[in-house]
């Protein structure tokens, strides 16, 4: 499989060059060049098969050239070992139509385990053999950050530098990162939001000085890798509920657009999709563009669901890729001016496109602590403010088709504001239970270029 950068003028390359370089040189984001795709009978034969034999049959087509999928399994069998349930991503029924698909049993309690287990083996596997170290550099709201470290703690070859917002995480998110103190890992918290972090991180990809002098990679769902392990869970649930005969709709709380974007993959290679719902809080901008056309980046409002308080979501360039037409100069002229105003209209074929298959709702404070009450009042269940967010934009739909929202995270993770709106407070896993009493470490800082790029050189090894 080969892959091409959304903005046309980067190096074609394959699945491991992609999972090594992250951003493609020209500030794009690399795609397949060809989405491979699944017969109706493919998709049925997946019925009875285990989380990592769905995986391997969704993903192989995407490594292909780069690894076997004896290699494949082997690694995925790893990867999915260290969830703490024997399904995975196990489906959980809230009443007749509605379903949550609990994303948030691996180590650090959010879906952003699901893909960043098998990237960190993947980065292993890729250096293995090869000189020279790796830094990795990302911005985290709260989860990625958690996952990433821990999928990446202790790696040989690899450093990892990680951006996230000062004060703007919870305070379990923030101490799942800070209280790992390996040598290779670095926790940075910027004086900024994540939209903040997540453009210092492009601009150093971006700058040629910076990105000549160290191997940079990315951990952040614009790195492929990311996405493509994500777009396995939508045929796993698809498939358990009845797929490809039953179509199945999914509501999925969205901030960066990787998530959905994984189930948009799910329905070009095939799956019976009939509607895929992008969920955001009130900082809307996804719900405004998918609604109007108008993308246009505001000032981020702090919420209850911090993970999805973002602006610019990097992903929704490669959907507007897709919608038009696949045109490399054309997106790049669009996103040129996205980034010099922070704000661009869809095209009328890109607004159409996407109407096909996505809606969108922007859920308010209300409206979270109502789908909370909702599900623990209805069936007992005790969910995450993000998978509220999702929840209500489900329950919003009118229609009969079974509706899967994405449990993103742990309750846990956010127990204080579970906590405001349904008395609960839902408690940390036992593994976890010393959480509170750790050593943290970290440092804060601008959020200037020149700040964290010097932070950066005074610790990373540059290229030999
Ligand atoms: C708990 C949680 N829910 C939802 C999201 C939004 O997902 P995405 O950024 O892929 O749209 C995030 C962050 O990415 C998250 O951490
Ligand atoms: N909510 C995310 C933001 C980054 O998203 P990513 O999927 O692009 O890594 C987080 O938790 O950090």
């Amino acid at each position: 499989m080969r892959y091409i950068s959304t903005r046309g003028n980067a190096p074609v390359l394959d699945f491991e060059g992609v999972t090594l370089a992250g951003l493609a040189a020209d500030g794009g984001l690399y795609v397949p060049e060809t989405w491979p795709s699944f017969s109706r009978d493919e998709i049925a034969a997946m019925q009875g098969l285990s989380y990592v034999e769905t995986a391997v049959r969704v993903m192989a087509p995407f490594v292909a050239g780069s690894l076997t999928e004896d290699e494949l399994r082997d690694l995925c069998t790893t990867a999915y070992s260290r969830f703490a349930h024997a399904a995975v991503t196990p489906l959980v029924q809230l009443d007749q139509r509605h379903w949550l698909l609990e994303l948030f049993h691996g180590p650090t309690l959010a879906f952003k385990d699901v893909a960043l287990q098998l990237v960190g083996l993947l980065f292993e596997r890729f250096l293995a053999g090869r000189e020279g170290q790796l830094t990795v550099i990302g911005a985290t709201s709260g989860d990625t950050g958690s996952a990433a470290i821990d999928a990446l703690a202790g790696r040989v070859g690899v450093d990892i530098f990680m951006l996230h917002p000062e004060g703007r995480v919870s305070d379990v998110q923030r101490r799942q990162m800070t209280t790992v103190i390996a040598p290779n890992i670095h926790n940075i918290a910027i004086r900024g939001d994540f939209d903040t972090a997540q453009a210092l991180v492009k601009a150093m990809f971006r700058d040629p000085a910076f990105s000549t002098r160290y191997a940079l990679s990315a951990v952040n769902s614009i790195n492929w890798a990311r996405l493509m392990a994500q777009v396995v869970y939508y045929f796993y649930a698809a498939v358990r509920l009845g797929g490809p005969e039953r179509p199945v709709a999914f509501s999925v709380p969205t901030g960066n657009f990787g998530d959905v974007f994984a189930g948009y993959v799910a329905a070009r290679m095939g799956l019976p999709i009939e509607r895929l719902i992008v969920a955001t809080n009130v900082n809307d901008i996804l719900h405004r563009a998918l609604s109007t056309g108008d993308y246009s980046s505001g000032t981020v409002t702090p919420t209850a669901t911090p993970s999805m308080d973002i602006q610019v979501s990097s992903n929704f360039e490669r959907l507007l890729f897709e919608l038009g037409d696949r045109s490399g100069a054309a997106l790049a002229a669009q996103m040129a001016g996205f980034e010099s105003s922070r704000a661009m209209m869809l095209t009328n074929r890109q607004r159409e496109g996407a109407a096909g298959l996505f809606t969108s709702a922007s859920i308010d404070a209300d409206g979270m602590g109502q789908a909370l009450r909702w599900a623990h009042e209805r069936s007992g269940q005790v969910i995450d403010p993000h998978t509220a967010i999702g929840l209500a934009a489900a329950r919003a739909d009118v229609g009969n088709t079974p509706m899967v929202t994405l449990a993103t995270a742990h309750p846990a993770k956010f127990r204080d504001a579970v906590e405001r709106s349904t008395g609960v407070r839902p408690g940390l896993p036992a593994r976890m239970g010393d959480l509170f009493s750790r050593e943290e470490r970290y440092d804060t800082i601008d959020a200037t270029f020149d700040a964290v790029t010097d932070y950066i050189a005074q610790r990373a090894t540059p290229r030999g």
